[in-house]
């Protein structure tokens, strides 16, 4: 993982961007519930150590910060689908809480003792917040909201406090939290990161595997209009299993390589390309027209017969030839149905002799 990953989510992919979201949405409705649970809870944990004025006063305060809490349980479906929705629920959650610890410290002005509880309030939010699998950035925003809010209230209700050692105190406790949080949500992220690569790359080529090239080619046709169509190109190596046979595996595994990064140079940045089965490959080009898709499969079909791969025991070098199927979609196109006319126009170019592009309508 590179360290712009952990910073921003500006630099995850945008399917990662969904499963990181869709991860966080259901921490956060756990989160919300057990904070629920546990702001009516500490009710009894209040009747026992309160003086009867404060507790009448405070057990009304929890129940209306519960209460508050409550709309943040649907809303966090809401926020798998949309970055923004996120980000509505966490600050809305910051803000109840924040404002519930500020009225439940403003009870205790009249120089009653302030139970432990209390003062470790905006600790606790930070240790629990480390359970979302944040970037950097994230989390120092979500740390600065909570140190200020923290200290402001503090400097509110008791700036004598703020003018001695106790705010030195409050800041470097604040910091280490925050700091221990936002470690904890980039452990998380990291880890979320490895799995994601792990279930969607294929580990040889590192090109993704077929169930992230189907949810990419979803998102494509999704976002496709019928004037911008897109091309699926489905190519399969010519008698694969022959140099298997003749050279060993370990020669097929360094040709599977070779070719999968000549579709790369060939087809750039743009493109979806994944490692469709063992010795299939499959390109996404959007925006792209069948005339224009067949004109590139053809030049990439001639960069791979041109190219032959060496052995990596160094006993030589094979040519490979590919065949492919090329075929055209829009935003009406029913995928199954593209990807069965892909494979038959694969069929048909292995039928005519293999080494040749077949592009269907
Ligand atoms: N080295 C290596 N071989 C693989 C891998 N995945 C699949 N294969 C081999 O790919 C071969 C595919 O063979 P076939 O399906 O018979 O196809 P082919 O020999 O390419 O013949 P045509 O497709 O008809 O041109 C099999 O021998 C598989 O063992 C892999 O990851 N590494």
């Amino acid at each position: 993982m590179e360290l712009k990953e952990y910073w921003s989510d500006s630099y995850h992919s945008r399917d990662f961007k969904l499963t990181r979201i869709g991860f966080v949405a259901i921490r956060f409705r756990w989160l919300v519930a057990l904070l629920i649970i546990g702001i009516a809870g500490w009710v009894a944990v209040d009747w026992w150590v309160l003086d009867p004025a404060h507790f009448k006063l405070l057990w009304k305060v929890r129940l209306i910060t519960g209460v508050m809490l409550t709309p943040l349980l649907p809303l966090s479906y809401l926020c798998k689908l949309n970055r923004r929705w996120m980000i509505l629920s966490i600050y809305s959650l910051l803000g109840i809480l924040l404002t519930f610890n500020l009225v439940s410290l403003w009870s205790f002005r009249d120089g009653a003792e302030i139970p432990v509880g209390f003062i470790a309030f905006p600790y606790f939010l930070l240790a629990l917040l480390g359970v979302l699998p944040l970037p950097v950035r994230s989390g120092l925003r979500v740390a600065a909201v909570i140190t200020l809010a923290t200290l402001a209230t503090d400097y509110w209700l008791d700036s004598r406090s703020l003018s001695n050692g106790d705010l030195i105190d409050r800041v470097w406790l604040l910091l280490s939290f925050s700091l221990a949080m936002i470690w904890v949500q980039a452990g998380q992220l990291r880890m979320l990161l490895d799995l994601y690569r792990e279930s969607t790359r294929d580990p040889l080529t590192r090109l993704m595997n077929r169930r992230l090239f189907v949810r990419q080619l979803e998102d494509v046709r999704h976002h496709s209009g019928v004037d911008r169509p897109y091309t699926l190109i489905l190519m399969d190596l010519d008698r694969f299993k022959r140099i298997n046979d003749d050279h060993g595996h370990l020669m097929g595994d360094e040709v599977l390589v070779s070719v999968a990064n000549t579709i790369m140079d060939i087809f750039g940045p743009e493109a979806v390309v994944a490692r469709y089965g063992g010795e299939e490959f499959m390109v996404l080009l959007p925006h792209t027209g069948l005339e224009q898709g067949q004109r590139q499969a053809e030049t990439l079909r001639l960069a791979v017969e041109s190219q032959p791969v060496e052995s990596p025991l160094g006993e030589g070098e094979v040519t490979v030839t590919i065949s492919a199927g090329v075929v055209e979609g829009d935003h009406t196109s029913e995928l199954q149905a593209l990807l069965r006319q892909a494979d038959e126009a694969l069929y048909t170019a292995k039928s005519h002799g293999r080494n040749c592009v077949v592009a269907q309508r």
